[in-house]
């Protein structure tokens, strides 16, 4: 497998006359997590429909695993795991059986499955129907069923909606295993903060196309909101800082400044030179930006959705 994981470019796609995607240009490297986000009906699920070899697109390229999409579906599909929105479980059957069922399908080896249970912490409930699960442990058992066969790539489709706090951290680590483990992810989320914790990069959709990718810390740092907060030991100190930088206003308590920038190190450097330069001293610096609920806000000018 090449450095790339995922290629895609000049991705388009129209269902009639709407068109969803109207050319998506994204590379995922192997062993990353890449997070697609956007609102509802920005287009997430179909891209990881046509990834995953479920639809075809109209137009553009697109490599999964260093092979095209349409010519080696089928090799692409050998390389991947899918764990869709909804749970694709089988409630009549118990833990252990629908891992069973993946294994018989997969053509693997069942001795992966005691495994698997252990890692998910499935192991006490693997001869119970999974009807009796918690939705927590059914999204586990989904992911652990997607990990039959070892797939290097694996798309996660808001893989952690609905869950509680404590089962999505879970969620969480185990990700963040797969990805010690050298597997890619790419993962579609509706919770801003599961794309901050866990993403290298992320990308924001939004009508058809992507208005901002970077890692978490350059999108927040693209956005009006960064600010350096200078603390001085008096208020004389920090009246004579704010006239050496610009835009910088005070807070209430007098000694704290609260400068505008981009929360770069180049700005940061400057910022610290101007200081150095008229023997002005700061008690303590702090840098701020704004966080992901912000950024999705100005790109996309519309909060994020909560079903
Ligand atoms: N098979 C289809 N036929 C017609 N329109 C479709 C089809 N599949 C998706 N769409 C439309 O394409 C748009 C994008 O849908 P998609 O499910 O990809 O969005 P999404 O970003 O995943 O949204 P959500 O967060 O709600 O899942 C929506 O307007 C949807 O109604």
């Amino acid at each position: 497998m090449s450095d790339s994981a995922i290629e895609v470019s000049g991705l388009r796609k129209a269902f009639g006359t709407r068109v969803v995607l109207d050319g998506i240009d994204l590379q995922v490297p192997a062993g990353t997590v890449f997070s697609l986000l956007g609102p509802n009906g920005a287009g997430k699920t179909t891209t990881v429909n046509i990834l995953t070899t479920l639809i075809q697109a109209d137009g553009g390229s697109v490599r999964v695993a260093g092979r095209d999409v349409i010519r080696d579906a089928k090799g692409v599909r050998a390389h991947i795991g899918v764990t869709g929105q909804f749970a694709a479980v089988d409630d009549l059957l118990t833990g252990q059986e629908n891992l069973q069922l993946m294994v018989d399908l997969k053509r693997a080896d069942s001795a992966v499955i005691p495994g698997l249970l252990e890692r998910f912490d499935l192991t006490g409930a693997a001869r119970k129907p999974v009807a009796t699960y918690s939705g927590g442990m059914r999204r586990k058992l989904d992911l652990a069923m997607t990990l039959v066969g070892g797939p290097r790539i694996i798309f996660l489709d808001e893989p952690t909606t609905g869950l509680d706090p404590r089962s999505r951290r879970t969620m969480w680590d185990i990700i963040r295993d797969l990805v010690a483990g050298g597997v890619t992810i790419f993962l579609t989320t509706q919770y801003l903060e599961e794309a901050d914790q866990l993403a290298d990069r992320i990308a924001v959709l939004d009508q058809g196309r992507l208005v901002a990718q970077g890692t978490p810390a350059q999108l927040k740092r693209q956005i009006p909101g960064s600010h350096v907060r200078l603390r001085f030991s008096a208020a004389p100190e920090a009246e004579a800082a704010a006239g050496l930088l610009p835009g910088a206003t005070r807070d209430e308590d007098g000694v704290t400044l609260r400068v505008p920038g981009d929360g770069g190190t180049a700005s940061l450097r400057d910022l610290l030179n101007r200081l150095d330069d008229h023997g002005a001293h700061a008690e303590e610096l702090s840098v701020h930006t704004p966080d992901l609920d912000d950024v999705f806000l100005a790109l996309t000018g519309r909060e994020v959705s909560t079903r």
